[in-house]
């Protein structure tokens, strides 16, 4: 291969364009289209097409009443599945509106692309519901289903590429760096305060905060989580501490996306909790990857940490990942009657430490 032809961890970026832009992907001589994104008359073609299918994930399956899943996935046959159909499967946003579903057929026997092709759909933020059918069509991103599997659960470089200044109404003395996934991906941002770095240096284990964005909570303030107060409470405790770094991972709404996000949120209006929404939606209750965090901080030249958090996964993620936990801290801030439930259920469910 020579250093112009594109290598994977690049064609499955511009794959994952594809699929937002509603573009099928082609995988080992199937074609994989986001039920989501793609348009009524492409769903059409692709539902006419040999071996037509609906590939679901467990959760979303377990949220139709679909007892037939191999692992972590459902296949159900799709052969002339109209597009309105379609997206009542995939997006549990309308179950209210479109309560009668199905029925479905399962189909058994080799998987072929189904598990990549979700894998996909998820890397892209997208609902993971992917129609599946024999065939290829010229100009389509082309893609190996196994090595793009492994590609995607690998961690990518996240080179920091540039730092300054910024001070900060809770911590004068900070600096924001900005690190970039190669070869493309969300940025994420580490905030250094005061001589943390430094400190670090010479074996120091200075406080630490793995924040996910919460656009929501970080910026709107929203009373529906404790993350905007978390925020400040941390970035406040590192200025009076005169030391500390705030990862700042673009992980919004535990790795699913803002639209993914919203849509769990109007699940949470027709009395679901925080974690079954997800759940609804297709999705592990959490579907971030804190291996992000421990990398940051191995480019930072942060080895040992205060870890501010309730969240006793980011603890052994980061422990997992070689960077010693000197110490956890609780951040307990932000209770309110609106989320008094989510809390509850986040102790509850998910192991948050109260
Ligand atoms: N999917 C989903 N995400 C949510 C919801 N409420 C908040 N979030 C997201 O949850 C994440 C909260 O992140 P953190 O505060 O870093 O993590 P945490 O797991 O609560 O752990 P600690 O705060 O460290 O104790 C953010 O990405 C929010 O956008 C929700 O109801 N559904
Ligand atoms: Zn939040």
């Amino acid at each position: 291969m020579d250093a112009l032809t594109p290598t994977l961890p690049e064609r499955i970026a511009r794959a994952r364009a594809d699929l937002r832009a509603g573009v099928p992907v082609a995988l080992d001589g199937w074609l994989a289209l986001p039920v989501e994104t793609a348009p009524d008359d492409r769903l059409r073609a692709l539902a006419g097409m040999e071996g037509a299918r609906l590939v679901l994930t467990r959760r979303r399956a377990e949220g139709l009443r679909l007892p037939v899943y191999d692992g972590e996935l459902t296949r159900v046959a799709a052969g002339g599945m109209a597009p309105a159909a379609l997206r009542a499967a995939a997006d549990p946003s309308r179950d209210l509106a479109a309560p009668l579903k199905g029925p479905f057929e399962p189909v058994r026997g080799d998987p072929g692309p189904a598990e990549a092709a979700v894998a996909l759909a998820k890397s892209a933020q997208l609902l993971p519901a992917m129609l599946l059918a024999r065939g290829g069509a010229p100009g389509l991103t082309a893609l190996p289903a196994a090595e793009v599997l492994r590609a995607l659960r690998a961690l990518p470089p996240l080179p920091p590429v540039i730092a300054a200044r910024v001070p900060l109404a809770l911590a004068e003395r900070a600096r924001v760096h900005v690190h970039r996934p190669l070869p493309f991906g969300p940025e994420h941002y580490a905030v250094e305060i005061g001589d943390a770095l430094r400190r670090a240096g010479m074996g120091e284990a200075p406080l630490v905060r793995l924040h996910s964005a919460c656009f929501t909570g970080d910026v709107l303030g929203s009373l529906k989580c404790d993350c905007g107060p978390q925020l400040a409470a941390a970035l406040a405790a590192m200025g009076e501490a005169g030391a500390g770094v705030l990862l700042y991972l673009n992980q919004e709404g535990r790795g699913i996306g803002l639209a993914n996000k919203m849509r769990a949120y109007a699940l949470q209006d027709q009395g679901f909790d925080t974690v079954e929404a997800n759940h609804r939606l297709g999705f592990e209750d959490d579907e971030r990857d804190f291996r992000l965090g421990a990398a940051m901080l191995r480019h930072l030249g942060v080895p040992r940490v205060r870890l501010m958090t309730n969240n006793p996964r980011k603890v052994e993620r980061l422990a997992a990942e070689g960077i010693e936990v000197a110490e956890r801290l609780p951040l307990i801030v932000g209770a309110n009657p609106r989320n008094e439930e989510y809390l509850r259920v986040k102790a509850l469910k998910s192991g948050h430490v109260l």
